[in-house]
């Protein structure tokens, strides 16, 4: 089920390879290099560039690889060379360093007797050849979106990976994100400038949202003569570089487009993890611990935490179930309510009498419809496209407020902390350290191989090359009917809020078929009429 056109031969004259080549791009749906004066102005024309083909093949027992593209899909007569890490002292002793050609790793790692093999993605690695000499790169390194622990690691690795093991000397920052390719001067990046960022939060590169012009992006990458782009940034970012590749292939040019997942939000969807979430986790915790601390010493004492989380509540999740001390989560996914049986009011009045204090962590992204119907507002986006919410945080402390003034004889004090800031400046600790710098390893190691138009990241623990469109079609989200959403219940004994309809909603939305639930046993929706039954339980009904 190949689908990527056979390649050009070799021994073809130049205007049958011309012709070739053309139809090859035709082929792949991109445009053959134009001619330079018209280059520009259809560029600038083409705000948003094809995307780079689909390279999918099949094998026995339903084994699909969904492959990255390679330079030689567009520019087949492209000279390769030995790898240099096989004359480097620290790795040629290493038995096996190079990955074999035909190495992939697979998408879903439970499987069943009988089940297909289903999707598999190009394993990352160090090839036997590059097809780039040391002294002909000129990479570039560019951060996009909101800032994450590990961003600085990440630019140093990508610095002294590059001049480590493949000898490349010019290395240069896109300063303030993506408008930095056209709205700014390069930094030049050398091992000893990138030396000790890793021990600081932030990006030294800077960084922005909005500024996503693929034209005159191209164009600067184009004059400049960069050939390796290392764009690293959330699924936002990640779909300008997928547009980028498509132009840069458009255009016919010799120059790897890399993407490097970050989201402090963890959304993005295949990747094992994204760098920065587990240090946001930790520092998120610093932040529980306050508030639980302030909530045990005052009488009804409640302790908010708002954190991080636009549309996925993964760091509310794991910093919940990291913490122990939590009552109630709150998470976009979730939907939840205040008022009447089995609300969050009449839950926390519970849970005040019951222990005299509590501790609620909620997800910016929680409760935004609720915010809405109860005040005007109006709805804008940022520079990037991304709405901006409502203060999920300050609505819901004044609604408890509100709600214990009308009760006799129940004062409640109540400690907000918004750590959002606090917790995405920090440098990274030192497992997302070491998590970043295998990143940009492989990163490079794809370059250097050839290939572009593809994000680096573990995928079941391993290293792998993965299409843009698999990373930015859908975002990574918590799936509530999952064991993970229900060990946050069990933990806090809050109350679901679910209705059957929310149930079967988040069902559909999940990735993989459930096993299917024995009836009456453990089948919640059908077993279950105590789903959201007002008393504090959970959906299972325990108490
Ligand atoms: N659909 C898109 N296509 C191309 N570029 C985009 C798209 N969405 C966002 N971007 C660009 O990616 C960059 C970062 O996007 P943003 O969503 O703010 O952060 P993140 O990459 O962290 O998700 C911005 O420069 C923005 O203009
Ligand atoms: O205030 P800013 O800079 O827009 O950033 C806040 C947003 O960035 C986020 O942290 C998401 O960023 P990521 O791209 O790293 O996932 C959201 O949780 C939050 O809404
Ligand atoms: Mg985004």
């Amino acid at each position: 089920m190949e689908v990527v056109a056979a390649p050009i031969p070799a021994s073809a004259d130049a205007a049958a390879a011309a012709k070739a080549l053309e139809k090859k791009l035709l082929d792949l749906k991109l445009s053959p290099p134009l001619p330079t004066p018209a280059k520009k102005a259809a560029a600038a024309a083409a705000k948003v560039a094809a995307p780079l083909k689909k390279k999918l093949s099949g094998g026995a027992g339903g084994y699909v690889l969904e492959d990255v593209p390679h330079l030689t899909d567009y520019l087949p007569n492209l000279p390769s060379f030995p790898n240099p890490l096989q004359n480097h002292p620290a790795y040629s002793v290493v038995k096996q360093y190079f990955v074999n050609a035909d190495d992939t790793v697979a998408k879903k790692i439970v499987t069943h007797k009988g089940s297909s093999r289903g999707t598999h993605f190009r394993r990352a690695g160090p090839r036997q050849r590059v097809y780039y000499a040391a002294d002909e790169v000129s990479a570039a390194i560019v951060t996009c979106g909101g800032l994450c622990p590990g961003l600085n690691t990440v630019v140093r690795e990508l610095v002294c990976g590059l001049h480590d093991m493949y000898g490349v000397k010019s290395v240069a920052g896109i300063e303030g994100g993506y408008r930095g390719f056209y709205a700014r001067n390069t930094v030049e990046l050398t091992p000893r400038s990138v030396n000790d960022i890793h021990k600081r939060g932030g990006t030294v590169l800077g960084t922005s949202r909005g500024g996503q012009d693929t034209a005159k992006i191209v164009d600067s990458i184009q004059d400049r003569g960069i050939n390796q782009v290392y764009i690293i940034g959330g699924d936002g970012t990640q779909k300008g570089a997928a547009s980028i590749a498509g132009e840069i292939a458009r255009r016919g040019l010799k120059c790897s487009v890399v993407g490097i997942p970050k989201t402090i939000d963890n959304d993005i969807a295949v990747i094992d993890r994204s760098f920065g979430f587990d240090t946001a986790v930790e520092a998120a915790q610093r932040a529980i611990d306050a508030a639980h601390v302030e909530a045990s010493s005052a009488e009804n004492g409640v302790g908010v935490v708002k954190l991080m989380g636009r549309n996925s509540g993964f760091i509310a999740m794991y910093a919940t179930l990291a913490s122990r001390d939590v009552d109630l989560c709150l998470i976009p996914e979730s939907p939840f309510h205040l008022d009447g049986h089995g609300g969050l009011l009449e839950f926390a009045e519970r849970r005040l009498r019951d222990n005299g204090h509590m501790v609620i962590v909620v997800a910016e992204g929680a409760g935004q419809d609720l915010i809405a119907k109860s005040m005007s507002f109006a709805d804008t986006h940022d520079p990037s496209g991304n709405k901006v919410l409502l203060d999920v945080g300050l609505w819901l402390c004044a609604k408890i407020k509100e709600h214990f003034k009308k009760k006799a004889n129940f004062p409640i004090t109540l400690k907000y902390i918004d750590p959002t800031y606090m917790i995405r400046a920090v440098p990274a600790n030192a497992s997302d350290n070491v998590y970043c710098s295998l990143l940009a390893h492989s990163a490079i190691h794809g370059a250097m191989a050839g290939y572009t138009g593809f994000t680096v990241a573990p995928v079941n623990g391993r290293h792998a090359y993965i299409p843009f469109y698999r990373i930015t079609e859908k975002q990574n989200k918590v799936v509530i009917t999952d064991r993970m959403w229900a060990r946050v219940l069990c933990s806090t004994n809050q109350p679901c809020f679910l209705s059957l309809e929310d149930v079967e909603k988040a069902g559909q939305e999940e990735d993989e078929p459930n096993v299917p639930l024995v009836e009456g046993e453990n089948s919640l929706v059908k077993a279950s009429p105590l789903l959201c039954n007002g008393n504090g339980a959970h959906c299972n009904g325990a108490a």
